[in-house]
């Protein structure tokens, strides 16, 4: 895992937006998006160099990592609005390009084994956009998710309902159950870029970073993938223990320079 410790939130969407953006110059790309206010900025910066740099998604793909189950497409708060409103609407991708589980599946688990199919017929992700839960979850796995698990239906813990309730109308209105990706399914994109910020989620990157790969904090799971890069700002590196390897450059320019 690289560890990289930025000042400020807007420095940690540049660098995110950094990454996203060399991965779309290289060629067409799979891109994996995650919702939640984290890559917020991210998708503003993107939306940004889109307009004035010319930064073209044309030849990208994008594949959402998770769904209410109950939440029409149409709601504003469903994934798929959120991302649409967020993000791909102010930029360029494909109709067609950018993928999603569908909530209102009669079936979840058959949506859920087409949309991992979907995934491996465009050829797997490249780059995987993550947030993490101040419980430590990924995508809307939960703590006590299998650490091998696949796309599938979830129920929310209280604690992300509470979370999530800023988002919408009333507290009861959060969806008791979600489809998400599986932390086994997450592992096989080729780069994972996990992004923090702010101290409420100080504890969950400590213990997803330097706790033991436990699924009671499933976003350490990670750990077991050969290429991630966990992006922080200080307040959300704030509890980690071993702050000064993972900023010690020895007088030479940061490995993150080109993650
Ligand atoms: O970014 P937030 O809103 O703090 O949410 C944390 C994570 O939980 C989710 O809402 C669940 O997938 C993600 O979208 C997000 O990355």
């Amino acid at each position: 895992m690289e560890i990289i410790i930025l000042p400020t939130p807007a420095d940690v969407a540049r660098t995110a937006a950094d990454a996203i953006e060399e991965q779309v110059r290289r060629g067409p790309s799979v891109l994996g998006l995650a919702t939640g206010s984290t890559p917020l900025g991210t998708y503003q910066e993107l939306i940004e160099r889109h307009r004035t740099g010319g930064l073209s998604f044309a030849q990208a793909q994008a594949f959402l990592l998770d769904e209410y189950v109950g939440l029409p497409s149409a709601h504003p708060q469903s994934y798929h609005s959120v991302i649409r409103d967020e993000f791909t609407a102010s930029v360029d991708f494909a109709a067609d390009a950018v993928h999603g589980l569908d909530g209102m599946a009669e079936d979840p688990q058959a949506e859920a084994e087409q949309y991992e199919a979907r995934i491996a017929a465009a050829g797997g992700v490249d780059l995987q956009i993550l947030g993490i839960g101040t419980d430590g979850h990924v995508g809307f796995n939960e703590p006590m998710s299998s650490l091998g698990s696949r796309t599938r239906i979830k129920t929310l813990t209280r604690q992300t309902r509470q979370d999530n309730a800023r988002f919408f109308d009333h507290a009861d209105d959060v969806p008791d159950h979600v489809l998400t990706q599986g932390l086994g399914t997450i592992r096989e994109a080729r780069h994972l870029l996990l992004l923090a910020m702010g101290e409420a989620k100080a504890e969950a990157i400590a213990a997803a970073v330097e706790g033991p790969v436990a699924a009671i904090c499933p976003a350490s799971a990670l750990q077991l993938h050969p290429h991630v890069s966990v992006l922080v700002d200080e307040a959300a590196a704030s509890r980690l223990a071993h702050r000064d390897y993972y900023t010690d450059t020895f007088g030479r320019k940061p490995a993150w320079q080109g993650l």
